[in-house]
Parts: C-alpha cells; structure tokens; sequence
C-alpha cells in the first residue's frame, strides 16, 4: 500500500489525470496516466499504467456524444472509472486544475467550501474550463474531507506581468474591481521554465517565447524565467485563434451582435467560446488534426480549412511578433502542447514566416520528434517541449502534505 497522490487536469477539450506513487526513494513517480480527449469532436479515453502499457480505453459512438455538451457526462465516466480503480493505495493529496484563481488566488490554495464557492463564482469568466475542474473537486472534497485538495491555478504564473501588461485601457474603477489581464496555462509555462533550469538551458536565463498551442492557445513572453508578457488575458477567450474560440476582435463587435442581431448574452457566450476559431472559419472541425488532413486530402477544395489554418497561422505569428517586442529581442522559441507538440507542419510554417528573423528551422530534425528543430546557424534557438503541468501540480500539492 503505498502513498499516492493524484493530479486532475481539466483542459477544454480534455480531462487528463495522473496517479504519482512514492517509491522506495521516497521519490513521487508517475503510476498512471489518464487521457480523455476530442472532447466536442471524437471522444477517446486511454489509460496507461506505469509501463506505458494501456490499461483502459474507450471509443464512445453515441454522436450525442460528440457535442461539446456531452462533456459533463464524459468527465462523471471518467472520473468514476478513477474512483473504481485507485485500488489500495492510500491517497495524501489531490491537485485540481483550475484555470482562473480570479484578482484572489495568486497562488495554490487548500481547497475548502469557502474556496469552492469563490471558484465557483468565476464560472462565467472562464465557461468551458470552470464547470470541468469545480465537478470532481466537488465529488472529492465531500467524499475525502480529511485528504488535502490543492486548486493550482493557471493564472499564477502571470503574477509577475508588469502594470501595464496587466492594465486594460478603460478606467481605473475596472482595473481594482478585478478585469485585468490575467494570463493562463500558467503551469504549463512553469513546467517548461522547469525543464529549461533543469537542463541547464541557456534558454532558462534568456528572453524566451512559449507558444502553448493545444484547444485553447497563447503565447507567452518569458524572461530570465519569470513572465514578462501573454496573449490571454480577462479570460482565456482573448488572444490567438483557437480551437472553437475566436480570440481577439473588437470588442464593438458584441455591441452589433446585441444591438444590431438581437443575439442573447447566452447566444453570443455560446458563439464566442464555442462556435469560432477554427471550427467557425473552417465549417469542419476545432481540431486541428482534422483541419491538416482535410487539406491534405483535398487540396484546392478545402479553402474554408486553409483559410482556418492560414488565420491560426497568421495571428500566432503576429503575436510573436508583438511579444518580441515586449522582450526587446528573443533567445528562443518553444512550442509546447497538443498542436506545438504533434505538428510538424503547423512548427514548419510558423518558422517559415520567422525566417526574416533569422529563424531557420531544421525540417528532418522537425519531423523526428527531437527537442531543438532550428539549424545550428539558425539565430534564434527553436525547441519543441512536451508540457507536463501535472508534474507541476505533484509539486504543489507535495507542499501541502507533510511529505
Ligand atoms: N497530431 C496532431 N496534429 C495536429 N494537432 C494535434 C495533434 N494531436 C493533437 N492535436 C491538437 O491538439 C488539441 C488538444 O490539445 P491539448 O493541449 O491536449 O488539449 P487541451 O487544450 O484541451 O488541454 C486538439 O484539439 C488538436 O487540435
Ligand atoms: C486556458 C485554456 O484554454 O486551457 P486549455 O488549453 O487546457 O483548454
Ligand atoms: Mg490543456
């Protein structure tokens, strides 16, 4: 019987969970692997055990299933399927994801029913993320109050952006009541910052871009290891195009889709979060594996998904562009989840578009799944990093056990 601790981390379009077990070292290794993703396209869970070998998968086929709405009901599966087969190991502590930390959480926080109802709050901020991470954390902290439950936050990271990458321009009266720039994926940008020290990475003390590129993107401006810049701010909403978010437009645009079209607050929230990006240019997909395989497959008769792919292509480099400025120059570039991770094509044409910056990529390197992918000569160094915000979640919730 040996002491776990579990991670649940709820992304838009994912729910992953990983089991870390002490060993004989007194170390936290991980045990388990959970990943439930294509969540509003093709639902698919896989389980692994410590061996890297399955242990669980599911392919659901109900096409109700494949709505984005059908979230909920695939988080409970999920969730009880973790319940069911956590077996004899003894449980000291429970990380929870939770996108939003609000003007309050600046830092991991022992979740409790005061922390619950505040999170709880922050639900219409952050509607695709919120109901995910409030859900199980509501199952465990009345079924386990006497484990400590951590809520990590992604918006933590971001707490040393200065005043005015924080500040929106409208008056003073909204900054203090809590709508600035906040920042998110938060832990997946401390991992890498982790990794980087760990390595002993040149990068780790230099000005560093991190394009985190999965269902929800942004990018992020890093310097010696500390933020300095990101595209998201008041909500994950903002910035990049996204998997079915739209990203930054003017903001009068609401104004003529409430005056104009007569939408609904709840019609607009549902169009804005869930209807746009890459699945409202391109009519097919939010996923972008979806969107590259509809061009390969079609050529010239997939416009709606090139000119989705070219939009997403056209704005993360625009916002590279601005972040570098805010960096006054740029070491390195790392892309890191689903898309930065799995997609050579999509790192190949962003780096194409950096070539006027002395950017030149190692395509063979590229395509091979190695860390470094620009050439030696290349002025600017271009990595490719699996993230693992639930290593940095482990962490945080190690501080709070008296281990
Ligand atoms: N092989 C791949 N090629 C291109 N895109 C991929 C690939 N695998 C995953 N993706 C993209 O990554 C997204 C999921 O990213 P991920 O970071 O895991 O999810 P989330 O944002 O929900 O946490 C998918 O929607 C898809 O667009
Ligand atoms: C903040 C956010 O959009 O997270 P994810 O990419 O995991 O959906
Ligand atoms: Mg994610």
């Amino acid at each position: 019987m040996a002491d776990s601790v579990l991670i649940i981390n709820a992304g838009s379009s994912s729910l992953k969970f990983s089991l870390y077990r002490e060993n004989t070292d007194k170390e936290f290794v991980s045990s388990a692997n959970g990943l439930l993703e294509g969540i509003g396209t093709k639902p698919h869970l896989i389980i692994k055990n410590d061996n890297k070998e399955i242990i669980f998968e599911k392919n659901w086929t109900d096409p109700e299933l494949f709505k984005p709405s059908a979230r909920d009901k695939l988080f409970d599966e999920t969730i009880e399927w973790l319940f069911h087969h956590l077996g004899d190991d003894t449980i000291i502590g429970i990380g929870h994801r939770f996108v939003h930390g609000g003007a309050k959480y600046s830092a991991p926080a022992l979740a409790n029913d005061s922390v619950y109802e505040d999170l709880k709050a922050l639900t219409p901020f952050v509607p695709l993320h919120q109901p995910g991470s409030l859900s199980p954390l509501r199952v465990m902290l009345n079924k386990n109050p006497e484990i400590p439950q951590v809520a990590c936050f992604d918006t933590a990271f971001h707490a040393t952006m200065p005043d005015y990458a924080k500040r929106f321009a409208l008056p003073r009266k909204y900054f203090d009541d809590g709508v600035r720039r906040y920042g998110f994926h938060g832990l997946s940008y401390q991992y890498i910052v982790h990794y980087l020290q760990e390595t002993n990475s040149p990068l780790a003390t230099g000005k560093v871009i991190v394009a985190h590129l999965g269902n929800g993107a942004s990018v992020t401006a890093i310097k010696n290891g500390k933020c300095v810049d990101t595209s998201m701010s008041f909500t994950p909403l903002d910035g990049l195009v996204m998997g079915t978010r739209c990203g930054k437009m003017d903001a009068a645009i609401i104004l003529y889709m409430l005056q104009e079209e007569k939408l609904s607050p709840d019609e607009i929230q549902d169009l804005i979060w869930k209807k746009s990006g890459l699945l409202g240019v391109s009519e097919l997909s939010s996923d972008m594996r979806d969107i590259i395989h509809e061009i390969k497959t079609n050529g010239a008769k997939s416009e709606y998904a090139q000119q989705a792919l070219d939009l997403f292509t056209y704005r993360l480099v625009g916002e590279i562009g601005r972040l570098i400025a805010s960096l006054k120059g740029v070491d390195g570039i790392i892309f890191t989840a689903g898309i930065g991770e799995h997609s050579p094509s999509l790192r190949y044409e962003v780096c194409k578009t950096l070539n006027w910056l002395g950017v030149s990529i190692d395509d063979e390197a590229n395509q091979s799944g190695a860390v470094t992918i620009s050439k030696p000569e290349s002025k600017i160094l271009i990595q490719t990093i699996p993230t693992n915000e639930e290593y940095i979640m482990l962490k945080e919730v190690l501080k709070f056990t008296n281990k």
